[in-house]
């Protein structure tokens, strides 16, 4: 301000000082001073052909910290500039609606074109163009100001994770050029054209221009080392990566259409050549969800995953309170592979493509589905760990997670059947929320389908019920009993089934964390794999079966297997079991094989190679089996030896734990004894 009033008193105005100069032109008092550029005395300054000046006088020279950019996400440029261009048309067709403006608006759009002999790129526009005030006010400070604030404040951050977010603005545009001309023609009527040009020093020029009608031309003098940038398919590719859906026609090359003409022997086909419109300008999650069918979602995916499988279903997000948010998520077809599903949501801001990358403002599990995400209010100029913390970026999260969890509640509710058929993938995903999410778990726990070994779903509450005859042990605890592979249990399956327990399949790689997750929520509920004890022990009674064996033959069936194995350090237990259960089994108690697994998954066998730790592993003998009393019984000794280490091999084999010398003995062991 002390410098404005010195200029007052002075009547003399320094074109180094736009500042100055700007304020003095608003108020329309040029008339009465003297500007002075380069010490030259300039008459009027309304008529000055050429204006010179310094983008800001006490700002360092930032471009080569924009150039820096070049290395990380530098294809955003092209995003800033089209959005400028988009902006500008829109903020006209506002202005048209209020009635601001009543010239003809024609057809808006916004085209891309590429000069390769003159290495240039433009971006032109029919939207609102500029005056030179505005060139001056807008690109000179506004824009300058955003881009220095922004070099400012992520110079010494990772780059690349920030700058594919959200835009430096214009002056991205010097990441990839040596020079940046404006030609620019505001639709205020008597509007004189403008060019303004800065080779990317701090230094600009505005001239007055030639341009017919209203709008903008961006140009950029492409550098040497983006030459990529002259190349048709590379624009198209970023074009299709971030304008796809922008609101107005982003027109870039042509296409050959072909027109049809008369009928029968007279038809005639004409092909022509036109501007080819690269984006959807409505697309789907911009609709009303009332007026589309499921056609329609099922098209929009494709159009999003061209290459996808059909989804499952969806949801149409649409919020205007306590925050902005479109979008439409879709479920997939979930494959065991998870990784394939990650980072296919897309996040928009008001249809300009930001980012993939959705895993601080999704939960880990909903970044499983597809989709698209519109929020002009996920602040995208923050740093991660800030965004992790932000109330906006919580409230949508949680908003979205209610919404899927609300879908899945209705789905179930409304089509049991239908909801059954998909549950393969849509498992995965909702035992995976359940895990993750304290709020999901709880809507969740009322859809969360059991399957058992004849393949029919429960739920919780269900299954609960279903097991209640047979199934709750001696403390009250409800024993759900599960198999992780129905092939390699298959005995212990069986051994479950005589029983007359249900076995519930937890086959899928994620169901290993669900089931200790899971039970640590649930109360009175214990999960036991079916070789977790044998089957007498798998849901403890009061009342236990009665041993036919005294102890005193017990112990000596238990040295006697200890002889045959040749390990007198061997941890046997004899046990009272139905007589048709095997003579010996091996059984893997839950909460050491869960351990063992955990360490198995963290990398190696843990500290200590768990799978040798007593008590990883049970080796029970059947008192009641007839086979125990033979071998009990057996007065030669070699034969006791041979039937109790067959026996015990027999243990290994339905465990799968019989292999390399082992197995060769007990095959050539086996045909000897048929061979008798
Ligand atoms: N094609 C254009 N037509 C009219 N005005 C434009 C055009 N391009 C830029 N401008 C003006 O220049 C200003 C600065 O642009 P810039 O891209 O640096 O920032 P922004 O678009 O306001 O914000 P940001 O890009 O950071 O979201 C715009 O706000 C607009 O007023």
């Amino acid at each position: 301000m002390s410098c404005l009033f010195l200029f007052h008193l002075h009547k003399t105005v320094k074109i180094t000082d736009l500042n100055g100069l700007e304020q003095i032109l608003s108020i329309g008092q040029a008339e009465l001073f003297t500007f002075i550029f380069e010490n030259q005395e300039i008459k009027n300054i309304k008529t000055v052909m050429a204006v010179k000046g310094k983008i800001s006088v006490n700002t360092e020279n930032i471009f080569p910290i924009i150039k820096k950019f070049l290395y990380s996400d530098h294809d955003i440029f092209l995003r800033e500039l089209v959005a400028n261009a988009e902006d500008a048309s829109q903020k006209l067709q506002k202005l048209a609606s209020m009635g601001e403006f009543n010239g003809e608006l024609g057809d808006l759009n916004v085209k891309i074109s590429i000069d390769k002999e003159a290495g240039t790129l433009t971006i032109s526009d029919r939207g609102l163009g500029m005056t030179a005030e505005e060139v001056e006010k807008y690109i000179n400070q506004v824009a300058f100001s955003g881009a220095t604030e922004f070099v400012e404040k992520f110079k010494d951050e990772d780059t690349s994770n920030i700058i594919g977010k959200f835009g430096l603005g214009f002056y991205s545009a010097f990441m990839v050029s040596d020079k940046v001309e404006i030609v620019t023609k505001s639709y205020k009527e008597g509007s004189q054209a403008v060019k303004w040009s800065c080779d990317g020093s701090i230094e600009f020029e505005i001239t007055d221009a030639e341009r017919a009608e209203r709008g903008s031309d961006i140009i950029l003098y492409v550098n040497e080392d983006s030459k990529e940038f002259l190349e048709d398919h590379r624009i198209s590719e970023i074009l299709n990566k971030y304008c796809k859906f922008m609101p107005i026609p982003v027109i870039f090359g042509t296409e050959t259409e072909t027109i049809k003409e008369g009928e029968g022997d007279d038809a005639k086909e004409e092909k022509i050549e036109k501007e080819k419109v690269i984006n959807n300008t409505a697309p789907l999650w911009t609709k009303d969800p009332k007026e589309l069918s499921d056609e329609d979602y099922r098209n929009f995916y494709k159009e999003l995953y061209p290459y996808g499988e059909e989804p499952l279903f969806w949801i149409h997000l649409n919020v205007d309170y306590p925050f902005n948010l479109t979008g439409i998520l879709y479920f997939p077809k979930i494959k065991n592979d998870i990784t394939q599903h990650q980072n296919k949501v897309q996040l928009y801001s008001r249809q300009v493509f930001i980012t993939d990358e959705v895993k601080d403002i999704l939960p880990e599990f909903l970044g499983l589905m597809h989709g698209v995400i519109d929020s002009p209010d996920i602040p995208l100029n923050v740093s991660r760990s800030y965004l992790q913390s932000d109330a906006n970026v919580k409230k949508i999260s949680n908003y979205i997670t209610r919404k899927v969890a609300d879908k899945l509640n209705s789905l179930f509710n409304s089509d049991r059947e239908g909801f059954e058929a998909k549950w393969e993938s849509i498992g995965l995903f909702v035992k995976y929320g359940m895990m993750s999410d304290e709020k999901f778990f709880d809507k969740a726990k009322k859809f969360c389908l059991y399957k058992n070994m004849d393949d029919k779903l429960f739920t919780f509450d269900e299954y609960k019920a279903k097991i209640e005859a047979e199934q709750v042990d001696k403390d009250g605890n409800h024993v759900f009993l599960y198999t992780t592979n129905p092939g390699q249990q298959h005995t212990y399956i069986e051994s479950a089934k005589r029983k007359g327990y249900d076995v519930l399949k937890f086959d899928s790689m994620i169901d290993n964390h669900f089931v200790s997750n899971v039970e640590q929520k649930l109360e009175k509920v214990q999960l036991k794999r079916v070789d977790a004890d044998t089957v007498e022990k798998l849901v403890e009674k009061e009342i236990s079966m009665e041993s036919l064996l005294s102890e005193d033959d017990q112990n000596k069936v238990v040295e006697i297997f200890k002889k045959a194995l040749g390990n007198d350090n061997m941890d046997l237990q004899v046990q009272a079991l139905p007589a048709e259960e095997m003579p010996v089994s091996i059984v893997l108690p839950e909460f050491m094989r869960r351990m063992k697994e955990m360490a198995e998954m963290q990398g190696g066998g843990g500290m200590f190679g768990m799978g040798d730790m007593p008590g990883s592993k049970n080796i029970v003998i059947n008192a009641n089996n007839p086979m125990v009393e033979r071998i009990l019984k057996s007065e030669d000794e070699t034969a006791q030896n041979t039937l109790a280490r067959h026996a015990y091999d027999l243990a290994q084999l339905s465990q799968g734990l019989l292999t390399g010398a082992e197995l060769s003995a007990f095959i050539a062991r086996d045909l000897e004894i048929m061979n008798k």
